[in-house]
């Protein structure tokens, strides 16, 4: 079809209409917002005027491109060769503050600031003329290394996503990052997003909860501190990424997956409701007895042994106890099961019947049971009771709770965001958000390390709940932490706020008075629903609402064009008038802008402020809690709110983020009473996972576990088969589990809301075993069917999908195949210090190899790129 000339001017138009409405979106910066801020930022001294004009200006600009290396793989000193081809490489500038503390001195450097900042404004002008004659010169983009991470791993590039992916002058940068991206060597994440999981200091051997980790980066983050000790993956930590939505936790797991760590655990649980997990150090006794035998000092280790039986008695002790209120939880919890599985057997059985009734479908129905039958004989938790003899409460070190929160530090990424804010978000969040640290407290070892963060400006979702945290548990079982320090790396933060205002929704005492009546409260729901649907709708015919999608985009274009053409047709106007209306559009959106700006005033007055809680009258009672509002003269000198960390968006051209640190006292005294055991959901989606061995002991196999494990997949027979886990008796997949994570999960893990757990090694297909690109590495440490072959090779297998004819390979390789006999093997070679490996299938006549379609082209590009390009 030719198409129409008028219809593509038309287009035209529209896109440049959608771009002046994108540059509105840009300009209106909610006035409830402001309102909001101006109180609680500028009025009440957090800021001065210039920064204030600042912290608004800045709220509208996009935001600059971070990211962060993960050092995975060894390939670090290898990305950062690459970053400086392709970058000039600038280091961050670090500015020294002796005096953190004091609060005067604080006080006259903000003064300060304002003034720098004017002349860094002015500088900044020269900086980037500079640049860009700079950049112009050497043709290459300018990367910043952020001072302030370990290892100088992250990187600032001053431009936003949208203009590295249109410029030539970025082309080869995006790519590169792109393509490390999805190979897990580089993470891009916002600037002040990457601060909370620094502050968490990992050891070594922590054991980690990150309670609400989707997406997924600060857990990246957490993954890479701990390969930072440990390049082997084999670290004695653990950590376990947790969140409601599984959704969301799946997308989480498939990004940590790149980093190949065996020792997490992603979990699916409200985070107010995390169960104390238990954990049986036992189980790698023999692991430990080695150590000890690799070290030949018999002496010292009699004196173990005996301290050792020593403490045995005493945990035995005290595991006794623990093991008798288990038992009563147990039978408590036996009987709720019971009741809960009698009560869905009877909701299941009256659904199949209806079913039966309607569609006569007897058949289908039985096997709906035979199935639900063959699925419980494993899952069930009368037959696959955890043994708790030897458990203990696992208390965690280090515990993240970047909780949910309004989001308004994320204009600059959403602008979007902006138009739905209100105040009625954050007083919304707030108990919840307590509830959650509350609980990540409880869950931490004496001693140990709790984060609490948001990215939300709000003081009564970020301060408020720090000092009610502190009261709960009282200034000598919890500390704040000072982190000033951090300063001196060249992090730019505040204190926290101590004085702030609360806002809230005004309803009429009428309207509050019908409140208790529920007629009026479901006609009340009605006309807000029928109010906010129509407000969207005119939202929607005036902003766009994702920058990014241009499908989407463009339906809602056509979607405009079509409501524009029913009014001309209301109006009576001719298809001219409506093109010649289509050019007066700008005035149009101006005028929908006035309107919207006065809808927003008019909400504004039905807000209402208050200062403390006596002013607040009962009917607001619901909605706003004492804690929410600022602390007394004693309690801002009790508290110490300075050592909380605020990043505004002016400090180093970022987000907004809010970071809290405490540290449980050593003398914290653990209640074992508050102790609620495994609680797995029956609503729960996924299969149980649990241990490869178990299913083999179930079911009774012909081939026993070691013939297929060792023999077939041709592991190493001192490797324990208790590291391998998986979801159903058909053994589709394979997980690998590292061995502090086996602690926990051994004997108990069908009792958890398991998403995923270690590392995905194995598949069973038609033929067999075969290994899994995404644990090869972990997994060809254990494996003896493996085979290192030239790079050329690899190459070779990765340029084609089919598989090669073994007489295509030469003669040495094919006499190797054949000492290797048919089967899964891995094939791996070292090229420029970085380990690449794939997973093939040695056949009769082919070779075939497992890789999915992105990998191989990454690995290929990655491959030939280091042939060609770092060889010049
Ligand atoms: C701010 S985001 C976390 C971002 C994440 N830490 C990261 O860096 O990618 C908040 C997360 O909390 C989750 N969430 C909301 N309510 C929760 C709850 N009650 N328990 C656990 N997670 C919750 C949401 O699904 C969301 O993924």
């Amino acid at each position: 079809m030719i198409p129409n000339n008028s219809l593509i001017d038309n287009t035209k138009k529209k896109r440049k209409l959608n771009d002046k409405r994108k540059e509105y979106t840009q300009q209106i910066l909610s006035p409830l917002f402001v309102e909001y801020y101006k109180k609680n930022l500028l009025e009440n001294g957090y800021l001065g005027e210039e920064e204030w004009k600042t912290f608004l200006s800045i709220q509208k600009t996009k935001l600059p491109t971070t990211f962060h290396i993960t050092n995975i793989e060894k390939s670090l000193d290898h990305v950062k060769q690459c970053l400086s081809k392709l970058c000039v490489i600038k280091d961050q500038k670090k500015i020294s503050t002796n005096s953190i503390n004091e609060d005067e001195k604080e006080k006259e450097k903000i003064k300060e600031k304002e003034k720098e900042n004017e002349d860094e404004k002015e500088k900044e002008k020269e900086n980037v003329q500079s640049k860009e004659k700079e950049q112009s010169l050497n043709d290459l983009p300018i990367l910043t290394r952020l001072s302030w991470y370990p290892k100088q791993n992250a990187y600032q590039l001053a431009v936003d996503r949208s203009i590295l992916k249109k410029k030539a002058k970025f082309e080869n940068l995006q790519e590169y990052m792109k393509r490390t991206e999805s190979q897990g060597l580089i993470i891009r994440q916002e600037l002040v997003s990457m601060v909370p999981p620094l502050m968490l200091e990992i050891q070594k051997n922590d054991y980690v909860l990150d309670l609400c980790s989707a997406p997924g980066s600060k857990t990246c983050q957490l993954i890479e501190f701990m390969l930072n000790h440990d390049q082997d993956n084999f670290s004695k930590g653990i950590v376990i990424a947790n969140d409601v939505s599984i959704k969301r936790s799946n997308t989480l797991y498939h990004r940590i997956r790149k980093l190949n760590y065996p020792n997490i655990l992603v979990t699916n649980y409200k985070a107010q409701w995390f169960p104390k997990f238990l954990e049986n150090r036992e189980i790698n006794k023999k692991e430990i007895q080695d150590e000890k035998e690799k070290e030949n000092e018999d002496e010292k280790e009699k004196e173990k042994i005996k301290e050792k039986e020593k403490e045995n008695e005493d945990e035995k002790k005290i595991e006794k106890e623990i093991e008798k209120e288990i038992e009563k939880e147990e039978k408590k919890e036996e009987k709720e099961n019971e009741i809960e599985i009698e009560k869905e057997k009877e909701k299941k059985e009256e659904k199949e019947m209806e079913i039966e009734k309607i569609n006569g479908m007897e058949t289908k129905i039985k096997n709906n049971n035979k199935e639900l039958k063959e699925n419980t004989t494993v899952n069930s938790p009368k037959t696959n009771k955890p043994k708790f003899q030897n458990y203990k409460i696992m208390y965690l070190d280090k515990i993240l709770s970047d909780v949910p929160c309004s989001g308004d530090g994320t204009f600059r990424k959403n602008f979007t965001g902006s138009e739905t804010w209100s105040p009625q978000l954050a007083l919304g969040l707030h108990p919840m958000q307590f509830q959650i640290a509350k609980r990540g407290i409880e869950l931490l070892k004496p001693g140990g390390r709790f984060v609490y963060s948001t990215c939300s400006f709000n003081p009564i979702e970020n301060e408020a709940i720090i000092i009610r945290l502190l009261k709960h548990f009282g200034t000598d079982k919890l500390k704040l932490i000072d982190c000033s320090h951090w300063k001196n790396k060249g992090l730019k933060f505040t204190g926290g706020m101590t004085n702030w205002k609360v806002m809230a929704l005004n309803k009429s005492p009428q309207k509050s008075n019908d409140y208790n009546s529920n007629k009026n409260k479901k006609r009340n729901r009605n006309r807000n629903r029928k109010r906010n649907r129509n407000r969207k709708r005119k939202l929607n015919t005036i902003y766009r609402k994702n920058d990014e999608d241009e499908e989407e985009n463009n339906i809602t274009q056509s979607g405009i064009g079509r409501e524009r053409g029913i009014e001309n047709e209301e109006g009576g106007k001719s298809k001219k008038e409506d093109e010649k209306s289509m050019e007066k559009e700008g005035e149009k959106i101006q005028i929908s802008k006035n309107e919207i700006q006065e809808e927003k005033i008019e909400n504004k007055k039905k807000f209402i402020w208050f200062d403390s809680y006596d002013q607040v009258p009962e009917t607001f009672q619901r909605k706003i809690q004492p804690e929410m509002f600022p602390p007394n003269q004693e309690e801002i000198k009790k508290y110490h709110l300075e050592k909380c960390m605020r990043f505004l968006p002016f400090y180093q051209n970022s987000g907004g983020f809010f970071v809290a640190v405490f540290e449980k006292n050593e003398d914290f005294k653990i209640k074992e009473k508050q102790n609620k055991m495994y609680n797995k959901d029956p609503k729960f989606p996924y299969k149980p996972l649990i241990p490869l061995k178990t299913i083999y002991q179930e079911k009774n196999r012909q081939t026993s576990l070691e013939e297929e494990i060792y023999n077939k997949l041709g592991i190493n027979e001192n490797f324990d088969l208790n590291n391998l886990y998986t979801r159903s008796n058909k053994l589709k997949n394979i997980y690998f589990v590292g061995d502090s994570l086996k602690t926990v999960l051994l004997g108990c893990s069908s009792y958890l809301n398991i998403i995923n757990a270690g590392i995905h090694v194995a598949k069973m297909e038609n033929y067999g075993f075969r290994f899994v690109e995404t644990g090869l590495k972990i997994i060809s440490q254990f494996v003896k069917r493996q085979m290192q072959v030239p790079t050329e090779i690899i190459i070779k297998l990765l340029k084609t999908t089919d598989p090669i004819d073994r007489n295509e390979f030469d003669k040495q390789l094919q006499d190797k195949f054949v000492k290797l006999q048919n089967g899964p093997a891995i094939f791996k070679t070292i090229h420029q210090n970085i380990e690449y490996f794939i997973s093939v299938y040695i056949g009769r006549n082919n070779i075939s190899s497992f890789i999915d379609k992105a990998s191989r082209k990454n690995m290929l590009s990655d491959l030939e790129y280091l042939k060609n390009e770092l060889k010049n």
